[in-house]
C-alpha cells in the first residue's frame, strides 16, 4: 500500500574546503531553499490517508518537513549519520567545569572503543557514527582574555564539518564532546541574542553555586572584552566559540547544501548552529530541535530560534544523545506517511467534504 518511491535526486560529493570566512558567508547566502514540489506532494497525500484529518499531530508536520528539506517525496530515514566532534577549551582552566580537560581526550577513546552513551544510542536507533577529534592537544585560547581562535583556526574547524561526505545520507546529527563547552555555548548565545550571563549560563556537568557564579563572571568578562566585535556572528564564533562548535556549524551548512535535514541535539549544538540563523533568518530552516536539554540556556535559545523541541527528556549529556533518542519518533512519521493506505485503497469511507 506504500506510496511509490520517487527517484532520489543525485547527491553531489562533499563540498571543497572554504578558503576564507567570506567563502563561508557566500555559502550561507547561496544555500538552497525549501523544495516546494516535495512539500506539495506530501501535503496532497497526507489527507488521503486512513485516519481522521490531523490525528497524527506533529508526525504529519514532520513527514512534510522531512520531504521539504530532503527535496524528495516520499521522505526516507534509512541512513542516519551521527558525527561527534571533540574540542578542548582554554576557558576550561577558569574553574567553569567540574571535570578536568583531559576527560575530552579520554571520552574520545571511549567513543572509539564503543563504550559511551553515543555508541549505544547509535546502535539502538540505527545510526552510523563518526568521531572527529579536533586538535585536542591545542586548546583554544581562554576567551575572557583573547579570541578563542585565529581566523585560520576557526576556518579549519568550520571546514572539518563543511567537507563531510553526506552522499546517500538521509539525515545528519552533529554531536560534541568538550570539557568547558557549555561556557562557550553560553557566551556565543549571549553574543548572538543579547541578555545577560544569568540568562545563558547553567551548571553544565554539575557546578555548585560558587562554580556557577565563577562561570557567569567569565562569560560577562568575555562579552565585555570582545564588545562590538561580537555583532558579526562568524566573528562571535571565532572569539567565544570553540573548534567543535565551528565544526558542527560547518556540518549543518554542508547538510543544507546536500539537502540533508539536521536533527539538533542540546545546548552546545544549538548555540553553534544558531550562527547561521543570526546571519540569515532562514539559515536553520532545515534543522529541527530534537529535544530540550536541562541546561537552562537551551530553552531560551530554542525560543529565540523559534524552534519547538520534539521531546523533553531531562537529558544534558551532549554527544548527539538527545537527537539519537528521538529517531524512533521521526521514523514513525515517515512510516505512517509512506506506508498507510489511502481511503480509496482501503475502501474506507472518508468524511463528507465540508
Ligand atoms: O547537550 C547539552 O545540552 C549539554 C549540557 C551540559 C553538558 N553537556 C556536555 O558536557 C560537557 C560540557 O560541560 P561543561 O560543564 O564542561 O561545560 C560537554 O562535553 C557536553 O557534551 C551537554
Ligand atoms: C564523562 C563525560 C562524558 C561526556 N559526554 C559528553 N560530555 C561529557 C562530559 C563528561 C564529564
Amino acid at each position: 500500500m506504500s506510496v511509490s518511491a520517487a527517484a532520489s535526486p543525485a547527491r553531489s560529493g562533499p563540498l571543497p574546503p572554504a578558503a576564507s570566512l567570506d567563502e563561508i558567508r557566500a555559502l550561507v547566502r547561496g544555500a538552497p531553499g525549501p523544495d516546494t514540489d516535495a512539500r506539495a506532494r506530501t501535503e496532497a497525500r497526507e489527507p488521503t490517508l486512513t485516519k481522521p484529518a490531523g490525528s497524527l499531530g506533529r508526525l504529519e508536520e514532520l513527514a512534510c518537513w522531512l520531504a521539504t528539506w530532503q527535496g524528495r517525496h516520499p521522505p526516507a530515514l534509512d541512513r542516519i549519520r551521527c558525527v561527534v566532534f571533540a574540542g578542548n577549551h582554554g576557558v576550561a582552566t577558569r574553574g567553569v567545569s567540574v571535570y578536568p580537560p583531559e576527560v575530552t581526550h579520554q571520552m574520545v577513546a571511549n567513543f572509539q572503543a564503543g563504550g559511551a552513551a553515543v555508541n549505544q544510542l547509535c546502535r539502538a536507533n540505527g545510526a552510523d557514527l563518526a568521531v572527529i577529534p579536533l586538535d585536542l592537544d591545542r586548546p583554544t585560547a581562554p576567551f575572557d582574555e583573547a579570541p578563542a581562535m585565529t581566523e585560520a583556526e576557526v576556518l579549519e574547524a568550520l571546514n572539518a564539518g563543511l567537507t563531510l561526505d553526506l552522499s546517500g545520507v538521509d539525515a545528519l546529527i552533529v554531536g560534541e564532546m568538550g570539557i568547558g563547552n557549555t561556557t562557550a555555548a553560553a557566551a556565543l548565545s549571549q553574543a548572538l541574542f543579547g541578555g545577560t550571563a544569568v540568562d545563558w549560563v547553567g551548571r553544565g556537568t554539575g557546578l555548585d553555586d560558587n562554580g556557577l557564579a565563577r562561570k557567569r563572571a567569565v562569560v560577562s568578562a568575555a562579552i565585555a572584552r570582545h564588545g562590538d566585535a561580537l555583532r558579526d556572528p562568524l566573528e562571535a564564533l571565532r572569539r567565544v566559540g570553540g573548534r567543535e562548535l565551528a565544526a558542527m556549524a560547518g556540518g549543518a551548512l554542508a547538510a543544507r547544501h546536500a539537502r540533508v535535514p539536521v536533527f539538533m541535539d542540546g545546548f552546545i549544538c544549538s548555540a553553534a548552529l544558531a550562527v547561521w540563523q543570526a546571519m540569515d533568518s532562514h539559515g536553520l530552516d532545515h534543522c529541527l530541535a530534537a529535544h530540550v536539554s536541562m541546561e537552562p540556556g537551551h530553552q531560551r535559545l530554542l525560543a529565540a530560534l523559534g524552534k519547538r523541541p520534539l521531546m523533553t527528556l531531562d537529558m544534558r549529556l551532549g554527544e548527539g544523545s538527545g537527537a539519537l533518542t528521538c529517531l524512533g519518533l521521526l521514523r514513525s512519521a515517515v512510516a505512517c506517511h509512506v506506508g498507510m493506505a489511502t481511503f480509496a485503497e482501503a475502501g474506507v469511507t472518508d468524511k463528507d467534504p465540508a
